[in-house]
């Protein structure tokens, strides 16, 4: 049996249907999957992804988002590098939900570089009076809790790997700093 050699541990967060899957499915299979099947749990992929002259190798923890679910939820975050906290631009309690996340985080969690991720953008592109998070808000909120901002689609793909790519290189940098003992 062969074993995966994981560089960073990163966790998927986030309200039920904001569209955790969906990212993973974009970003590791380059696929859309329309019907919507709600996790159980939680699923793990491994994805290795270039970083200057490095491979880095990101286990991610897709959760499920359904409140049912929770206490399973904080199993998958432990240890975790990194935490992509998803909402749906298109639905307001995701973000109340969000913010959740991010408290818990930061008191359980302290390691963890949270980023924020405004799912389902197509959505508003298509039609802007359905957008119920405000840019310049969700903004203000990832400056205060010191993390980074992305507006992503799964169905087109925008802003996708962009996130992932950002994740494995500040994971690759800060592993420098610790090597390094700048941290
Ligand atoms: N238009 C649009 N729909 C999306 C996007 N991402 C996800 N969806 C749809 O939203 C629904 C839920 O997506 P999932 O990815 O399963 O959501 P989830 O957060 O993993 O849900 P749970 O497993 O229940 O926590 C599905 O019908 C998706 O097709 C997107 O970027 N654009």
């Amino acid at each position: 049996m062969s074993t995966i050699r994981v560089d960073a541990k990163v966790v998927m967060l986030g309200k039920e249907s904001v569209g955790k899957t969906s990212l993973v499915e974009r970003y590791v299979h380059n696929r859309f999957l329309h019907p919507y099947q709600n996790t159980i749990g939680a699923a793990f992929v491994a994805k290795p992804i270039q970083v200057g002259e490095k491979v880095i190798t990101l286990g991610i923890w897709d959760t499920a988002g359904a409140e049912r679910y929770e206490a399973m939820s904080r199993i998958y975050y432990r240890g975790a590098r990194a935490a992509i906290i998803c909402y749906d631009l298109t639905d307001s309690s995701s973000f109340q939900r969000a913010r959740f996340w991010v408290k818990e985080l930061q008191n359980c969690e302290e390691l963890c570089k949270i980023y924020l991720c405004g799912t389902k953008s197509d959505l508003i592109e298509a039609d802007r009076s359905r957008r119920q998070i405000d840019f310049h808000d969700a903004q203000d909120f990832a400056e205060e809790i010191g993390a980074q901002l992305f507006e992503t689609s799964s169905k087109t793909g925008k802003n996708v790997d962009e996130m992932f790519q950002k994740v494995a290189e500040d994971y690759n940098s800060t592993a420098f700093q610790y090597m390094t003992g700048d941290i």
